[in-house]
């Protein structure tokens, strides 16, 4: 379904991906972890055409993202829902507004049919009844399960998740996690999330992929990264997963 091949990316003279190729069968669910900086939305970005690699391409149902032009990227990215970092609402908008965003761009659905499927998808993440609310009168949760709503509104095939349960408090991050898990089980998508919450990648992971100085250092089950003898895997799982690439390699964020 999704496959990242041979994939490389600079920025200026800093490599961030060196030769990475990571493969996401139907129906499951990737994570990606590593540390701050060390290119996990770098390489969300590229799945969605957002950014092209330097080398390497990467093949969504299999079509080559970086060979599209704009307009073909806009046609595959019908069957791509992406929930940002920090949900990236429009504030201007509601929240029928905000869901029916993609639906408005992309299809030609009556309002009749926009708020049927505003109504469908809001329920599925547990918001009945908000349509008229204005993204600043919500939780940092419900808003993350707005920009999911909005994600899903086309009934994509794939859904990339950007930090998902950032900045949420581990009750919301459960809630976000076992969403994440009912929309697998329930619509059958691929999926690929990248998270620095450990928790929630052995909840909802089918297979985690650990990024580490530009490479994948570890992909396999939940278990096995549990288990993985590798030094460099083990402490970044136990709970110094937080330290920042970007002090490795001279960068300027973290
Ligand atoms: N457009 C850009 N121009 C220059 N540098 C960039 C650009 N995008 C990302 N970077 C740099 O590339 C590195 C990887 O960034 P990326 O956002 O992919 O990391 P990440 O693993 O998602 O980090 P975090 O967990 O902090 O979000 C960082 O050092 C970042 O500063």
């Amino acid at each position: 379904m999704i496959s990242v091949e041979h994939v490389s990316k600079s920025f200026g003279t800093r490599q961030i991906l060196r030769d990475v190729s990571l493969s996401v069968g139907k129906g499951e669910t990737m994570v990606i972890l590593g540390a701050s900086g060390s290119g996990k939305s770098t390489l969300l970005k590229m799945i969605i055409g957002l950014l092209r690699p330097d080398s390497g391409r990467v093949m969504v149902n299999g079509q080559d993202i970086t060979r599209m032009n704009e307009d073909e990227l806009n046609r595959e990215r019908i069957h791509m829902g992406m929930v940002f970092q920090y949900s990236a609402l429009f504030d201007s908008m509601s929240v029928r507004e905000n869901v029916a965003f993609g639906l408005r761009h992309h299809g030609h659905f009556s309002e009749a049919e926009i708020d049927s499927i505003v109504r469908e998808k809001l329920h599925l993440v547990g918001l009945d009844g908000t349509e008229s609310l204005m993204p600043a009168s919500l939780s940092g949760g419900m808003k993350k399960r707005v920009s999911l709503a909005r994600a899903i509104a086309l009934n994509p095939e794939i859904i990339l998740y950007d930090e998902p349960t950032a900045g949420l408090d581990p009750i919301r991050s459960t809630d976000i996690s076992a969403l994440i898990k009912r929309m697998q089980e329930t619509m059958h998508v691929t999926s690929v999330v990248v998270t620095h919450d450990l928790k929630s990648a052995y909840y909802v992971a089918d297979r985690i992929a650990f990024l580490y100085k530009g490479q994948f250092r570890f992909i396999g089950k939940p278990e096995e990264i549990r288990n993985s003898d590798d030094p460099t895997v083990q402490q970044f799982i136990q709970g110094r997963g937080s330290l920042t690439e970007d002090s490795h390699t001279g960068g300027d964020r973290g």
